[in-house]
């Protein structure tokens, strides 16, 4: 049965998706991350190999004047500490000046009080464009109880009435990562299907996708299509990658590989979105 509230034909097509591809690569966006310690190189790496620009500028000194020069900025709570958390402030701040779009990442949200807290003071500080989490993050941000450490608890599916509550009460972009996906303007609604089970096995995957979503919203005006198409070319990839990989390991390897190979008309023809 065809659920109601979802359109038939998807909010975002795949050739919006291909179009925002061909417009990271032609532009390499500048991305600032101000991301956890467990995560950096990594996250650096998949920008680079997605089209896009690392610089990871994450001190209270520097990060409100990069944020204003900027394409989009990842905000990322995975490791927290009082100095890199000012510069998070900052970062926010130098954002709202220049109109620089933002991405919270609020690892382990919910499970851990003071970095909810956090959180939940720096959407306040100024809305971000997108907020990037598993489902327990998602719900953890709503008074949740959290996910297991920095891993969810929960799926997409059994979070979506407080994502969308979440994007309605914020006037943001909600993407919630899991098996399928689910992104939400607060009205519109996309599923992405694609992906591995093999993304959960190497960490950082959902740490990157802020990133690289931080990528896509310097180049696309509506951050759902942003969201989406960061969504769609981490998880394309991704299944390229795993059908050559014997493991965790060799499949990080490849999956850097598939994200500077894939074509947009590849992209286009990989998406399953609904
Ligand atoms: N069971 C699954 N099957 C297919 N793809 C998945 C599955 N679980 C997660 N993914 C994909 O993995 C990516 C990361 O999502 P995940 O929910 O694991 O993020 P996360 O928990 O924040 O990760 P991390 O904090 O380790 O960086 C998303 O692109 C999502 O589509
Ligand atoms: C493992 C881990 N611990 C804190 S952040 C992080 C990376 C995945 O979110
Ligand atoms: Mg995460």
């Amino acid at each position: 049965m065809t659920d109601a509230s979802v359109d038939p034909v998807a909010a975002v097509t795949p050739d919006e998706v291909a179009e925002a591809l061909a417009r990271l690569r032609a532009t390499t966006p500048l991305v600032q991350s101000l991301t956890n310690i467990v995560v950096a190189q990594w996250t650096a790496n998949v920008l680079l190999a997605a089209g896009a620009a690392p610089a990871m500028v994450d001190n209270p000194h520097e990060a409100e004047a990069f944020a204003r020069v900027a394409g989009g900025v990842l905000v990322n709570t995975g490791t927290p500490y009082d100095d890199t958390t000012a510069a998070m402030r900052a970062a926010v701040t130098g954002a709202q000046a220049a109109g620089t779009p933002w991405v919270l990442d609020p690892v382990a949200a919910g499970g851990l009080a003071w970095r909810t807290g956090v959180a939940v003071s720096l959407m306040d500080l100024h809305a971000p464009t997108i907020v990037r989490g598993n489902a327990s993050e998602i719900a953890g941000l709503l008074g949740g109880l959290g996910g297991r450490g920095v891993d969810s608890a929960d799926s997409p599916e059994e979070v979506l009435d407080r994502a969308r509550e979440l994007a309605t009460s914020r006037r943001t972009v909600v993407a919630v990562s899991g098996a399928v996906d689910h992104l939400t303007d607060g009205e519109r609604l996309v599923r992405v299907h694609n992906g591995d089970p093999v993304m959960t096995k190497v960490t950082g995957v959902g740490c990157a996708l802020g990133a690289l979503m931080a990528g896509f919203a310097a180049v696309c005006d509506d951050a759902l299509l942003a969201a989406t198409s960061a969504t769609g070319l981490l998880t394309v990839a991704a299944e390229r990658a795993a059908r050559a990989a014997r493991g965790p390991g060799s499949f990080a390897v490849a999956l850097l590989d598939e994200l500077s190979l894939v074509t947009p008309d590849e992209l286009a023809s990989g998406l399953v979105l609904s």
